[in-house]
């Protein structure tokens, strides 16, 4: 089904018409796009616009109208004069319109005047997507709480004559509002941590695509509110921007680390007999990140098997606890590390390590700070953090002694699974 979407395009490709034609290509519906206007930002300021004429943004949309079948249209930036235009030729449609009023970054969009304007002429009909601070410029009123963000939702609809409103509460406990049909639905939500930049054009076109879907409108809102989550939770870039595509680059990574982590980890089986001296006690486990910082592991670790070893159970997501945050402890330092994998501790192999060139480090659990040992899980974090200040430069190796009731271990890093299965190979056979 068609989308029809009126919006501004961001030179800096994170918000705007390349997010909403992302989100509503995404979401398996067809995007049809029509510029309003052209602005010219980056991450960190908006520059300025080019308001795209009146005549130009009505050509745009009868081009599409009566070809496509149009389910709902998204309303993004626009200017004063577009207005008029915009609300004569989407007459009849079902409209969100996301009041882009001013850029996260201060630079304000829509002036006074032209906020009225959209108020009179396009706002009456349309669902509106409001956050916060543009819920109070629309009504004029103050919000501070959720009983505020109510009553404020209540009078865009009521007074203001819109079809329904939903104002979210980002900036306040991340609950989101929906007024529709004399009714008011609340949307719990939490912070997430991520780049928010384009958060409401996602928002809003990921709404105008599951109403195209013919879901109603309050499971329409609930399904936008997650996707915009995902969006942060998987955002970053360049752009600095949420990340519409997050579901599909999510899947295709996991695909990826699943399919290279599964190859690894047969072909150290093949090492069998040479590697089993040199799994832990514990178990040794491999463990792989996705861009995206999530890690798949074996489940169950490698164990020792007579004389060789296997794998106690399938490469799964999250199969690790101690490898995974040892991983994404490093990865906050050298993010292009991606795998890792523990042997049980020898001198030799460290040894072996260091003439192979590899850098090593290491860290001492006896130094561990009373408040981190008192802490549940901080251990792996504080031992690879001191390990790679202690050298001063990205280590291949971390070792540690151990302590009462734990296991001296070795853990190699690597960019990836075959790096790892490489460096291994090296190590057993250089010393045997
Ligand atoms: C072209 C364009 N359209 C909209 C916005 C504002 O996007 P928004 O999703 O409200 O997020 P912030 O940019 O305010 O963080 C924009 N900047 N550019
Ligand atoms: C139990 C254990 N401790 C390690 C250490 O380095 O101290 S490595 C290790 C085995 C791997 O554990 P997982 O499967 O939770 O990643």
């Amino acid at each position: 089904m068609a989308v029809l979407i009126i919006a501004g395009l961001d030179t800096g490709g994170g918000a705007g018409l390349k997010a909403d034609i992302e989100t509503v290509s995404a979401l398996g519906e067809h995007p049809l796009p029509v510029v309003s206007a052209i602005t010219y930002q980056n991450p960190d300021e908006v520059r300025g616009v080019f308001p795209v004429p009146p005549n130009t943004i009505r050509e745009q949309i009868r081009a599409v109208k009566g070809v496509f079948e149009i389910r709902a249209v998204k309303i993004g930036l626009l200017h004063g004069g577009a207005v008029k235009v915009i609300a004569e030729e989407t007459k009849g449609l079902i409209r969100v319109l996301d009041p882009v009023i001013a850029s996260s970054s201060g630079f304000r969009f829509l002036s006074p005047e032209d906020v009225e304007i959209l108020k009179r002429e396009l706002l009456p009909g349309s669902i509106v997507t409001p956050n916060v601070p543009e819920a109070e410029v629309l009504t004029g009123l103050k919000i501070n709480s959720i009983e505020d963000i109510k009553r404020v939702a209540r009078v865009l609809v009521e007074e203001l004559g819109a079809e329904a409103a939903i104002v979210k509460g980002g900036h306040l406990n991340f609950t989101d509002v929906l007024y529709w049909n004399g009714e008011v639905f609340k949307f719990s939500g939490e912070r997430v941590e991520g780049f928010t930049h384009g958060t409401g054009c996602v928002f809003s076109s990921a709404l105008a695509a599951f109403i195209a879907k013919g879901l109603e409108l309050p499971k329409a809102v609930e399904r936008a509110k997650r996707f915009v989550e995902g969006a942060i939770r998987f955002s970053g870039g360049e752009g600095e921007a949420v990340n519409p595509l997050w579901e599909l680059q999510r899947d295709t990574q996991r695909w990826m680390a699943k399919e290279d982590l599964e190859k690894a980890v047969g072909e150290l089986v093949k090492l069998g007999e040479l590697l089993n001296p040199h799994v832990a006690e514990v178990g040794t486990n491999f463990a792989l990140a996705t861009d995206f910082g999530e890690v798949f592991a074996v489940k169950g670790r490698i164990v020792r098997y007579g004389k060789t070893i296997k794998p106690v159970g399938p490469v799964e997501l999250n199969a690790s606890d101690h490898l995974r945050r040892a991983l994404l402890k490093m990865r906050e330092f050298y993010p292009e590390v991606r795998a890792v994998i523990n042997l049980r501790y020898s001198e030799k192999l460290i040894k072996r390590a260091e003439k192979l060139g590899l850098k090593v480090s290491f860290y001492d659990r006896r130094e561990e700070p009373e408040e981190v040992k008192r802490a549940e899980r901080g251990t792996m974090e504080w031992g690879i953090e001191s390990a790679v200040k202690r050298l001063g430069e990205k280590p291949n190796v971390i070792y540690h002694l151990g302590d009462w009731g734990k296991e001296p271990m070795i853990l190699v890093f690597g960019r990836n699974a075959e790096e790892i299965v490489e460096r291994i190979r090296n190590l057993i056979f250089a010393s045997q």
